[in-house]
């Protein structure tokens, strides 16, 4: 249930359910029964306003108004465009309908009661403008709880990016699988809470389809999380390596370092310059500490084969000493994450970190927040693009996983798959939480995880661990906070098995 379908996706769905024997009039039955249902679960006494656009939306919206008028509600329709415009099953729909049809454009909206907002879904193909904006917009400003058919109008379903202007729904029932807009910013904002209604729509369609959007959830990474052998030892669990910067920034590798080590890896080491060496000596007990001065010293370290993964970024100056260890990496080579100083250090010559990842052959991860990504990519993915779109460009641009960070985090991989994230909570927008995410993503790949799955996982335990400890959360918490996720994971609390 985690796959996330682009419209013109669940249009393929609709499409094979029908030529294999499914009417598309039956599909909009099933759909406008369960929008029925959701909003029948308010008092029989709800006056009830069903706004119908053109298209199948509108049909929806029409099977939707007939059953809740024979379950006993008092309902209204009204229609934006002319009736003869509908064609298709749409028009089916319309032709089951035995009341009053008004026109949208001059109804009154009630003054109580629900609106059913069917006016565009998957079928929107341009920005809202005229009188459907006019009408959008009254909606807006009535204040009236709204129960939005598959997608609230005017939200781009495969981007989540408002077109114009868009519904602010209550509750939005979609059909089959979630779409990106449902959880994408903005469009997570405008749909309220989201009612999933399978329609008849096979699973086995998803196999021709082949959807590359996921929802982060654990039924998406599972498969490739480290499990812990019974014969195992620490060796075993990998070793991460987390570079620190100077002496006056070594809190945010000491914070990677201790996130890599809580989420399983075997050992993890920081590699100090000099200059900081004692300081970050006398801060850490599981995690050791040796010294790497520049790139000559990071190489030295990398020598040891079982140092098998490197988290750099988190307090490090974007300049050409961090260039050069960065490189030093690729050299080496060695799974990699590069957060931070070591993405703003490459800001003025992003192809000379591309070429690098080419050469190493490496899994490479970026975490870049939106203000690092514009640096990283400025002008090569244009701004207005939806996130996943623009994430997924920059990984294919990268050669690597990129982390495109947010309350709708992104993880996009080079061949085209993203997972986008909808349970982090607004506390996790903390000084030093993203050097903490970091080490994550390096301690799962220390692990052996493939780096967009260790990516995803990683985000996910993120968000995870920060709903656990609600406000008043530090960037210091979340280490200690990963056991509890965990062990939930094991025992599959969270919704972590199914979906
Ligand atoms: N057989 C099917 O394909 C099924 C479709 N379903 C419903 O059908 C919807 C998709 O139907 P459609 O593809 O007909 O698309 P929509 O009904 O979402 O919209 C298409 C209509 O809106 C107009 N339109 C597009 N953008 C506009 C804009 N910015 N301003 C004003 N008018 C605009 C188009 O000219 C067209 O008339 C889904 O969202 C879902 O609700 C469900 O009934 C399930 C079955
Ligand atoms: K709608």
């Amino acid at each position: 249930m985690h796959e996330l379908l682009t419209p013109a996706e669940m249009a393929e769905a609709d499409r094979l359910t029908i030529a294999a024997g499914t009417p598309g009039i039956e599909l909009m039955e099933r759909a406008g029964r369960a929008v029925a249902d959701v909003v029948g679960r308010r008092p029989l006494s709800t006056p009830v306003l069903v706004l119908c656009g053109p298209g199948n939306n509108g049909g929806d919206g029409f099977v939707a108004a007939r059953i809740l008028t024979e379950r006993g509600f008092r309902v209204r329709l009204a229609l934006a465009g002319p009736r003869d415009a509908l064609r298709g099953d749409a028009a089916l729909a319309a032709a089951r309908w035995r009341g009053p049809v008004e026109d949208a454009f001059a109804a009154p909206l009630d003054p109580s009661g629900v609106i059913v907002d069917a006016l565009l879904g998957a079928g929107l193909a341009r920005d809202v403008a005229g009188a459907m904006a006019a009408l959008i917009d009254r909606v807006n400003r009535g204040g009236r709880p709204v129960v939005a058919v598959d997608l609230p109008s005017g939200i781009d379903g495969a981007s989540g990016l408002v077109r114009g202007i868009a519904v602010r729904a209550g509750e939005t029932v979609t059909f089959f699988r979630r779409k990106p807009g449902h959880v994408l910013l903005p469009g997570r904002l405008h749909c309220g809470a989201v009612r999933l209604a399978q329609i008849g729509i096979a699973g086995a369609v998803l196999e021709r389809i082949a959807p590359r959007l996921f929802l982060n959830v654990p039924a998406l990474w599972r498969p490739a999380f480290p499990v812990l052998a019974v014969d195992g030892n620490k060796y075993r669990r990998g070793h991460a390596l987390a570079v620190s910067g100077g002496i006056e920034a070594t809190g945010a590798a000491r914070m990677a370092a201790r996130a890599a080590l809580r989420i399983g890896a075997g050992l993890v080491t920081v590699a100090a310059p000099s200059s900081a060496l004692m300081v970050l000596a006398g801060a850490l007990e599981a995690v050791m500490v040796r010294r790497a001065d520049g790139a000559a010293g990071l190489g030295r370290l990398l020598e040891d084969a079982r140092r098998n993964a490197v988290v750099m970024g988190p307090g490090l100056d974007p300049d050409e000493e961090t260039r050069a260890m960065v490189e030093a990496v690729f050299a080496a080579p060695r799974p990699l994450v590069l957060d931070a100083g070591a993405i703003t250090a490459f800001a003025a010559d992003p192809e000379r970190l591309f070429r690098g990842v080419a050469a190493s052959a490496t899994p490479t991860v970026l975490t870049p927040h939106d203000g690092e990504f514009a640096r990283l990519f400025a002008g090569a993915v244009e701004p207005g693009a939806g996130k996943s779109e623009r994430a997924l460009r920059a990984a294919r641009l990268a050669g690597a996983v990129v982390v495109l960070k947010g309350p709708d985090t992104v993880v996009a991989a080079p061949d085209g798959r993203a997972a986008i994230a909808d349970n982090a909570p607004p506390t996790l927008g903390t000084a030093g939480s993203g050097d903490v995410l970091a080490g994550m993503i390096g301690g799962l790949m220390a692990q052996g995880m493939p780096a967009f799955e260790a990516a995803s996982a990683a985000v996910w335990m993120h968000g995870a661990a920060a709903q656990r400890f609600g406000r008043g959360l530090i960037a210091e918490d979340l280490p200690d906070l990963l056991p509890g996720v965990l062990q939930a994971l094991e025992t599959d609390e969270d919704g972590a098995g199914g979906d």
